[in-house]
């Protein structure tokens, strides 16, 4: 319960619409107890009366006629509203669970074991769970409970006991099962939730690896992975289905008792006299206690997912709520242009082994420096920590005498043009994959690019040139063209500093001697911090330095 209460701001931004649609859906519901109640009462008015009997039959007919173009402009309304408001509710909370998974997206693998399959679960299963919950618990539970009510206090004028009876039914039917489905649904709920996760992964790493995986001769593994998930989801869901079933029988079970009472109480007042009850109301009062019992199955199917929109709503919360390991200061200062100076810093992801043990380095503006060193001795650290993805545990970075932990992230890294070994093509045009770089580059701004990264030659041989769709992940490009793609967008943006980490890994050797070679020209007037295991061709860059022993060096450029 507590999970649920974290998304009350979403919801109570569309509280409004929710409410409207709760008001339209007791609408529709009063409409079809009091239609069938009056239809009830009229059809056996008229056949006790009898052919060629004087009776008023224009009254009744044009209730009937009403009340049944009520109900059906009241639903129509409910439908709108209500999908208005849970669509609008569902892109609300998509976009509340993103923006908290930004600051997190540097750390979402470190220390948990969340893994993107999972994320996208997250981001679509389960704020689908979430966001149903409205139309299809809480509102069928409400309006039965509210006309229920309503309905048992106008009969209490006309059949005392049997209007108890109906009271009791509905707090049964509303409140007490719904609440034991409930609770019953909350087991197969958090497994369903669970199950659809573990489903998503499975499939996504059986895509991602679908080459690997056929060239190791483990698809059976991957294929098993899958089936496994997709059994436990459908165990789960299938005791989900029982919760609500059961919940459904047990409301036609109470309805049954319920309208044996009224039969009963309501046959017992019937008599002679004045003001006795009579034959047709008696009807009218059976049929409108049946209208609300036939809307209250819904309300106990309904139910039955609450457990998985609970536990849906407390894995969403795991990751609303976590706090970001790197923040933005309350009044972030100016970052002014100026020189990159990392002093005495050090930093470690376990206490007992230090990455970085007191780095001390300079870079003017405009200066290129290249930073080498064997695998896994820190260069990407120190790349990450320029660009504030972690804080380091003493010392500081400034840039312009600035500490980069006082300025605002969104404004470092405006000023900082990345490509990491990790930076991904993404799905769109080979334009679209540069304007990333810069919005409001033009095509002769997308080619100087491009041929300073040695692709302009193979852009300009594609049929639609800039405007070559290049699938998801640029699956459609080589490894080595891809990795060029990234680096085009990263020199096509204006950021004064482009840091480089590894920017010619997978580019054949003649490729990478080019691009080092033009690197010069391409990034002139740039800072550059370059991180590589290339052999650097003469006046590449102006400064080698070896990352060795957790501190920086001077190497032979
Ligand atoms: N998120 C992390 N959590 C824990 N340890 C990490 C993490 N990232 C890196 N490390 C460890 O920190 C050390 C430095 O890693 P880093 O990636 O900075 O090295 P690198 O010099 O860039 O390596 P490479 O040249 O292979 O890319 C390695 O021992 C690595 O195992």
């Amino acid at each position: 319960m507590h999970a649920l209460l974290a998304f009350r701001k979403p919801f109570a931004r569309r509280a409004g619409r929710l409410a409207l649609a709760l008001v339209l859906a007791a609408v529709t519901l009063a409409a079809g107890i009091g239609l069938l109640g009056v239809s009830g009462w009229f059809i056996t008015a008229c056949a006790l009366a009898g052919a060629g009997s004087m009776f008023n039959f224009l009254g009744p007919s044009a209730m009937v006629r009403g009340l049944s173009l009520l109900r059906i402009v009241a639903r129509y309304g409910e439908r709108l509203v209500g999908h208005d408001a849970t669509l609008g509710l569902l892109a609300d909370l998509r976009a509340f669970v993103f923006r908290a998974l930004i600051p997190l997206a540097p750390f979402l693998t470190r220390g948990r074991d969340w893994t993107s399959g999972d994320i996208v679960s997250r981001l679509t299963a389960d704020v689908d769970a979430l966001d149903t919950l409205f139309l299809t618990a809480i509102t069928p539970a409400l309006t039965v409970l509210l006309l229920g009510l309503a309905v048992a206090a106008l009969m209490a004028g006309a059949i005392p006991a049997a209007a108890l009876v109906v009271a009791c039914g509905v707090v049964i039917v509303a409140i007490v099962v719904p609440l034991v489905t409930v609770r019953r649904g909350r087991k197969p709920g958090r497994a369903v939730v669970a199950a659809s996760a573990e489903v998503r992964a499975a499939v996504l790493d059986g895509l991602d690896g679908h080459t690997d995986l056929a060239a190791l001769g483990a698809l059976d593994e991957a294929r098993e992975r899958v089936r496994a998930a997709s059994a436990a989801l459908s165990a789960a869901r299938l005791g989900q289905i029982r919760a609500g079933a059961d919940g459904a029988l047990a409301v036609q079970v109470v309805a049954g008792v319920v309208l044996t009472g009224v039969l009963w109480f309501g046959l017992t007042g019937l008599g002679a006299g004045e003001g006795a009850l009579s034959g047709p109301v008696l009807v009218g009062w059976l049929l409108a206690g049946f209208a609300i019992f036939e809307a209250a199955g819904p309300a106990a199917r309904g139910a039955s997912r609450v457990g998985a929109a609970m536990a849906a709503a407390a894995r969403l919360a795991a990751l609303t709520e976590a706090k970001p390991v790197v923040r933005d200061p309350q009044r972030p200062a100016a970052l002014p242009d100026g020189a990159i100076v990392f002093d005495d810093v050090r930093f470690a992801y376990d206490p007992a082994r230090p990455v970085l043990d007191g780095v001390s380095l300079t870079v003017s503006p405009g200066e290129r420096v290249a930073i080498v060193g064997p695998s896994g001795i820190g260069k990407s650290t120190l790349v990450n920590l320029l660009l504030r993805l972690d804080d380091p545990q003493a010392g500081a970075i400034r840039i312009g005498g600035a500490d980069i932990r006082d300025v605002a992230q969104a404004e470092l890294h405006r000023r900082i043009a990345l490509m990491s070994q990790d930076t991904p093509v993404f799905l769109g045009s080979v334009r679209d994959n540069l304007l990333i770089g810069d919005p409001a580059a033009d095509d002769a701004a997308c080619f100087r690019a491009l041929a300073a990264a040695r692709l302009e030659g193979f852009v300009r041989s594609l049929p639609s040139g800039l405007d070559t769709w290049l699938g998801e992940a640029g699956r459609t490009l080589s490894v080595g063209q891809a990795r060029r793609l990234c680096l085009a967008r990263a020199l096509l943006s204006p950021a004064p500093v482009i840091v480089l980490d590894e920017p010619t890994s997978s580019l054949d050797h003649e490729t990478e001697s080019g691009f080092l070679a033009d690197l010069a020209t391409a990034t002139q007037g740039r800072t550059v911090v370059m991180v590589t295991h290339a052999h650097l061709p003469h006046g590449a860059v102006d400064r080698v330095l070896k990352l060795d022993g957790g501190r920086l060096l001077p190497a032979a450029a």
